[in-house]
């Protein structure tokens, strides 16, 4: 027989071994389970990184896009300004230039490339005539009254500020008289105080009622100094007496225009001046209001004419008055006529009472302005009334788009009370 033991030890010593090798791929095997599912969860997690990345660019890149046509908004909602070198660029103050002439002239002085700054109370003014340059670099937008002192640094001056027409200057006759001569004297002190060249938007009002026909600057005029007028006419011939000395006592360097009947886009829609009145009535198929018989007469340029000739002015080395004015002449009843056919209304004209001191005629003798400036008007007068039809029609429309009518909402009961929304 054979012992046991030895067989048994030996038996035992092969399982211990197995069990052992057993062991150890066991531990393999799990340590490979383990490290496949970290690696496993890895690829997993990566995939959804990248899925939810996509999805986050999906979403963003319409929103990219419309910021880069936003941007591109931003960059283009100018019209286009010419670049000037530092020398050649001004700093220039235009009062009054959120108003009807003011605004053109901002356009065209920040077109040429210069620095504007407009300066205007809001009384006759209006945001909306400049909105299209707020935020460019080289413009900037100041709410003051000129009957205030102001301090800025600027080469030149157009001082325009002054209601112009003769229901709004003859609103608040005070303050049309503050306007034109402590305004006027302020605006020379910075000009004497910064060395800028102011250029002072007078008037074809100086004449008065004339007695000389057409008007040149010679004539010293004809105005009743205690008429319903005079707040205008003399402020402005006072404005003009300072202009002058400011240059013979301080050295100032002063142009003075005298401005000649205007019209065009951005007159107000209750400007009360015969062209925007008639285009108002006729565009509205209400009676066109002539005041007094129509036979006075009166020569109207359009507004880019104007502009042009205020500037040749400004930058020319004449510094005695210049009249600037379309030497066109008509009577009222004339333009009564023309502008009903250019807009092609079947209103009616009716006949008002004669306003007081009302001028009977007017028509520039511009010789000056065409020999000493190389300037003369060149826009005909039914081209500049198209336009001006133009611009109230849309007006017209614009204003019935915008119209607020609050429709009343029906109350509604909340615990036992009437609430109102
Ligand atoms: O348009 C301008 O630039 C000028 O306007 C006014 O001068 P005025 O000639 O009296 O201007 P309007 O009020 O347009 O009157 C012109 C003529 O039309 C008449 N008119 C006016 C309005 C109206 O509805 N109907 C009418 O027959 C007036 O009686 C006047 O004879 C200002 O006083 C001037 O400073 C300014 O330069």
């Amino acid at each position: 027989m054979v012992s046991k033991g030895p067989l048994l030890r030996l038996l035992t010593a092969i399982n211990r071994r197995r069990m052992k090798l057993l062991m150890g791929l066991a531990f393999i095997a799990y340590v490979a389970s383990v490290w496949g599912n970290f690696v496993n969860m890895r690829s997993l997690q990566e995939n959804g990184e990248q899925k939810v990345e996509s999805k986050i660019e999906e979403a963003v890149a319409p929103l990219r896009e419309k910021i880069k046509d936003l941007e591109k908004s931003f960059t283009q909602k100018y019209p286009p300004v010419k670049f000037l070198s530092e020398k050649d660029r001004k700093r220039i103050l235009i009062t009054g230039g959120a108003g009807f002439v003011g605004s053109h002239l901002t356009d065209k002085l920040m077109m040429d490339g210069h620095e504007v700054t407009v300066v205007d109370n809001f009384f006759t003014g209006r945001k909306r005539n400049v909105e299209h340059w707020i935020g460019h670099e080289n413009f900037e937008l100041i709410n003051h009254d000129v009957v205030e002192p102001l301090y800025i640094e600027v080469d030149q001056i157009y001082h325009l500020a002054s209601p112009a027409s003769p229901p709004n200057y003859m609103y608040n006759p005070i303050k049309t008289l503050k306007t034109n001569t402590i305004g006027t004297l302020n605006m020379l002190g910075l000009a004497k105080r910064v060395g800028a060249r102011l250029l002072l938007a007078s008037t074809s009002e100086v004449y008065g009622d004339p007695e000389v026909h057409p008007q040149n600057e010679d004539y010293w005029g004809h105005v009743n100094p205690i008429g319903p007028r005079a707040c205008y006419d003399e402020g402005k011939r006072v404005a003009e007496t300072m202009c002058y000395a400011y240059m013979k006592q301080e050295g100032v360097e002063v142009r003075v225009a005298r401005i000649f009947n205007t019209f065009g886009p951005r007159m107000h829609m209750n400007d009360g001046r015969v062209v925007s009145n008639f285009i108002l009535q006729a565009l509205q198929g209400e009676p066109l209001t002539v005041y007094g018989p129509g036979t006075q007469t009166r020569a109207f340029q359009y507004v880019s004419d104007l502009v042009n000739g205020l500037v040749a002015l400004m930058n020319s080395n004449v510094s005695s008055p210049v009249n600037l004015g379309n030497p066109e002449e008509h009577t009222i009843l004339e333009f009564a006529q023309l502008i009903k056919k250019l807009v092609g209304s079947r209103s009616e004209i009716q006949f008002l009472s004669e306003a007081q001191d009302d001028p009977q005629k007017r028509k520039p003798d511009i010789r000056k302005a065409k020999l000493l400036l190389g300037w003369e008007p060149v826009v005909p007068l039914e081209e500049g009334l198209n336009k001006a039809i133009h611009y109230f029609r849309k007006e017209l429309e614009y204003q019935a788009n915008n119209q607020y009518i609050p429709k009343p909402k029906p109350a509604r009961m909340k615990k036992g009370r009437t609430r109102h929304n």
